[in-house]
């Protein structure tokens, strides 16, 4: 993630914002892969995600390729898929994914819920972890979707900075 650190966001009750859609997805699929990949870390902290369409959102997430507004310009197809800015005020939090991927709801492509669910980890505060079975870990692997489920070096991770 960018600026990795011990940040953490200093309130629960946090909103987010999806700002584009990529092409690669209806928006409703879009939507619930990203309400279910919140939902991950909701489930295992006092954390609460309100979905709002205020640019004033905690968490805005975006699609773009190339240089897209911040100093991370995206890398085209593969290499880099996503990155998330770690808690402050401002660009903190924000989620962009590389839309020269190809986002899917199924295993081919890169599935967005997984690598939403990735990218929020550190859109919380959480940098990479070392088990190869954590959500943390810093290579992506296509594991089925439906049999996911987060490993206890992510729920310790979590818990240690929102209890
Ligand atoms: O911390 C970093 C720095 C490098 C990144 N590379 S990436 O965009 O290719 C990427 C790699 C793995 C994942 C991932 C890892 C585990 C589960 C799901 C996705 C997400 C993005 C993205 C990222 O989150
Ligand atoms: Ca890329
Ligand atoms: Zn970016
Ligand atoms: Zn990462």
């Amino acid at each position: 993630s960018i600026f990795p650190g011990d940040l953490k966001w200093k309130k629960n009750d946090l909103t987010y914002r999806i700002v584009n859609y990529t092409p690669d997805m209806s928006p409703s699929e879009v939507d619930s892969a990203i309400q279910k990949a919140l939902k991950v870390w909701s489930d295992v902290s006092p954390l609460v995600f309100t979905k709002v369409d205020s640019d004033d959102a905690d968490i805005q997430i975006s699609f773009g390729v190339r240089e897209h507004g911040d100093f991370y310009p995206f890398d085209g197809p593969d290499g880099q898929l996503a990155h998330a800015f770690a808690p402050s005020p401002g660009i903190g939090g924000d989620t962009h994914f590389d839309d020269d991927e190809t986002f899917t709801t199924e295993t081919d492509g890169y599935n967005l819920f997984l690598v939403a669910a990735h990218e929020f980890g550190h859109a919380l505060g959480l940098s990479h972890s070392k088990d190869p079975g954590a959500l943390m870990y810093p290579t992506y692997s296509n594991i089925n979707p439906a049999v996911f489920r987060l490993s206890q070096d992510d729920i310790d991770g979590i818990e240690s900075l929102y209890g």
